[in-house]
């Protein structure tokens, strides 16, 4: 029950972003001219959902009605282009530099319904080696069969075997709970191809605050270690949100609770962006400098004014204060 309480909040991340495309924030122009896919992909994944699951596609459509209001549709924006731009400027940049012949894999722990394979594929097809989409068992069998109908409608967009994953092998869907043992996550990484080698980059898109918090700590270190085991080539996305120092997070807590049964064990713990970083790097070697922002602070000083202008015609939006403060209790941090 626990566990299908925590697997529904992709119902709010895929309908959240689905909304977004519909009112036109995504995709950001920037990946739309690297990957025209982009809608496409999103709405396909969405229209062949009932065909698998109709209980599913029902609590979306519903959830799309009722979360999809202007701050709301502005966060998932600066949620989603802030883990783009890290990945593309800062991670896998494709300029001239030292790390443009460099070959990674990603690995995406919560990957819900996110479909960033895709679109990475696309863009870095000579650099991206694997890319691991991790979830609870029933949400990677729903992501599995979606996408191999999916693959018969449309070959050449998804390129897909029968289970949903890449006929070359590169995309792997791997059903995991990441509460259990880490070397049993180990060993089934191992099984998918994942290679302990080569520059890897994890992603924990709002999924680490699912998990509670000696479990995340064992996780963070037992990837670290045995990545960097290797080589010192390990690098991290984490997106989630923190309680802050006022009442956002108490009240955010409850409700959760109250609404839908659901905990967020550390929120209140990792409550600043101060205490969200040390989670990280009190396991990872001092040397690696960790970068943590709000989404409020990328609102204001990462988007471009052309882009933010853009984004502010999507939706007449005059609450203001509120977007801060909500904006300020999201956090992406980077390594
Ligand atoms: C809010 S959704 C986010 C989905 C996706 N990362 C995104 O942002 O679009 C959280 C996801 O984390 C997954 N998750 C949470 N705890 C998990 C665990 N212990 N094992 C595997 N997946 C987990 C859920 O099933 C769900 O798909």
């Amino acid at each position: 029950m626990e566990q299908l309480v925590i697997q529904e909040t992709d119902y709010d991340a895929i309908s959240s972003k689905i909304a977004c495309i519909n009112k036109k924030y995504l995709p950001d122009p920037q990946i739309f001219s690297v990957y025209p896919n982009y809608e496409l992909l999103y709405n396909s994944y969405f229209n062949e959902l009932p065909k698998v699951t109709r209980r599913s596609y029902n609590k979306i459509k519903k959830l799309m009605s009722s979360n999809n209001y202007p701050i709301m549709n502005i966060g998932t924006y600066l949620r989603t282009v802030s883990i783009d731009h890290v990945l593309s400027l800062y991670l896998l940049p494709n300029s001239d530099n030292a790390e443009k012949n460099n070959h990674f894999q990603i690995i995406n722990l919560g990957c819900g319904t996110d479909l960033r394979y895709f679109q990475y594929n696309h863009i870095y097809e000579e650099r991206l080696e694997r890319y691991i989409d991790v979830d609870f068992p029933m949400a990677i069998e729903t992501k599995g069969r979606v996408l191999s109908n999916l693959n018969k409608k449309n070959p050449s967009l998804f390129d897909l075997n029968d289970n949903g994953g890449s006929t070359d092998g590169k995309y792997q869907l791997m059903s995991f709970n990441l509460n259990r043992n880490t070397d049993e996550l180990i060993k089934q990484l191992e099984l998918v191809g994942c290679d302990f080698s080569l520059k890897t980059i994890i992603i924990t898109e709002c999924c680490l605050c699912y998990i509670e918090d000696a479990k995340s700590i064992e996780l963070i270190s037992k990837l670290n270690s045995v990545f960097n085991a290797k080589t010192n080539n390990l690098h991290w996305v984490s997106y989630d949100p923190i309680g802050g120092t006022d009442k956002f997070g108490q009240i955010m807590t409850d409700n959760l609770l109250f609404q839908r049964n659901l905990k967020l064990p550390t929120l209140l713990t990792y409550n600043t962006k101060e205490k969200y970083s040390k989670r990280f790097s009190s396991i990872i070697n001092s040397d690696i400098s960790i970068k943590i922002e709000d989404m409020w602070e990328i609102f204001q000083t990462k988007i471009p004014l052309k882009e933010k202008t853009r984004v502010q015609k999507c939706e007449f939006l005059d609450e203001l204060e509120e977007l801060k403060i909500i904006l300020s209790h999201y956090v992406i941090l980077y390594f």
